[in-house]
């Protein structure tokens, strides 16, 4: 095990894992999401050319990918600098960064952006999805993967010396790709060698989230230090989701704030609603699996921020907590999925 043992790795340096407090696991600050761009509905390019308008929030809302500036969070840091001062005195602590290569990864703005509002930032290391792969990266073996990752974590990444204090999100489809597969088993191989957590960006159907773990598992990952994402758009039905629990990774649900129709990278998804995403925690708890849930917002595009009228960094304080608290979730459990679990996935082993 490393010398990082115990201890949370910021972009600011190592803390007490005790220090963190309420912490988003799965959020974006600055990156763009270019690769995933999604044509506009015939009939709607003039609004997808000019969208930020009131008249056009709605829209927005419904086809965030189909609008180009929309795609693009990295020109928004003084709006995500305003949010995280409000997120801290809503009392947030600490914030999981995920953006990694292949979604321009910026770790200088993130490190300004931890200095100046006194939010402790996780960046995160590795590789995004297949068509985000450079020709580079696609060419290159599990074992220089591995090394790459493992000098994000220990050296910094990007030519910078901060480093990064997760694995993640690595990105997949669905089908896995063979590069996909590759890095996988990066993940795990630098996982075992750094004792760090992994957190998962899953393909976009309900038997993606177990075949990754099947692959880390066989590389010899730690799937009790690794978090699966983007459950809330991936695995609907009750049994399958218990299932999948009985692997033994985190669970989260990071898409709270997003409701929208169409979603439309597989239409053959129903994205839910808040509160559904509420119901399916109180069902897990039940179940028991408090100790294995976290949520976020996954803020990826700028029509989630507030400044564009979008949900923000603090909607799960503000407005999402109080309704667990009428869902039957206790207050000791929501302070475990703010505050615990956040902390023991975080902690190097
Ligand atoms: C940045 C990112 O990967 N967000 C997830 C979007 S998705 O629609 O849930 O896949």
């Amino acid at each position: 095990m490393s010398n990082l043992s115990g201890r949370v790795q910021t972009v600011l340096g190592l803390v007490d894992p005790e220090k963190l407090g309420r912490t988003m696991t799965h959020e974006h600050l600055t990156m763009t999401f270019e690769c995933c761009y999604f044509p506009p509905p015939q009939g709607d390019e003039a609004v997808a050319a000019n969208p930020f308008q009131m008249q056009h929030m709605h829209w927005l809302r419904q086809n965030p990918y189909s609008c180009h500036e929309n795609l693009l969070l990295q020109q928004e840091t003084d709006a995500v600098r305003d949010e995280l001062r409000v997120y801290k005195q809503a009392g947030g602590g600490a914030i999981v960064e995920n953006t990694t290569t292949g979604l321009e990864r910026d770790l200088p703005t993130l490190k300004q952006l931890a200095q100046d509002t006194g939010v402790h930032i996780i960046a995160g290391a590795g590789y995004y999805v297949d068509c985000t792969h450079s020709e580079t990266t696609k060419s290159m073996t599990v074992e220089q993967l591995t090394d790459v990752i493992v000098s994000e974590v220990l050296n910094g990444a990007d030519g910078t010396d901060i480093r990064c204090g997760v694995i993640g999100e690595i990105g997949t489809g669905w089908p896995i790709t063979d590069s996909e597969k590759r890095v996988l088993r990066a993940t795990a191989h630098a996982q075992t060698r750094l004792g760090c957590p992994v957190i998962i960006h899953p393909g976009r159907n309900p038997a993606a989230p177990a075949e990754v773990v099947r692959i880390l598992q066989e590389a010899g990952g730690d799937i009790g230090k690794t978090v699966m994402s983007h459950l809330d758009r991936t695995i609907f039905d009750e049994g399958e989701l218990l299932e999948f629990a009985k692997l033994g990774s985190y669970l989260e649900y990071d898409l709270f704030g997003t409701e929208m129709l169409n979603y439309p990278y597989n239409t053959d998804i129903d994205m839910p609603s808040d509160s559904q995403r509420v119901k399916t925690l109180a069902f897990l708890v039940k179940e028991g699996y408090e100790d294995k849930i976290l949520v976020a917002h996954d803020i990826h595009t700028k029509n989630r921020l507030t400044k564009f009228g979008g949900h923000g960094y603090s909607h799960i304080l503000k407005n999402i907590v109080p309704k667990m608290l009428t869902r039957g979730i206790s207050q000791r459990q929501v302070d475990k999925i703010l505050i615990d679990n956040p902390k023991h996935w975080l902690t190097f082993k």
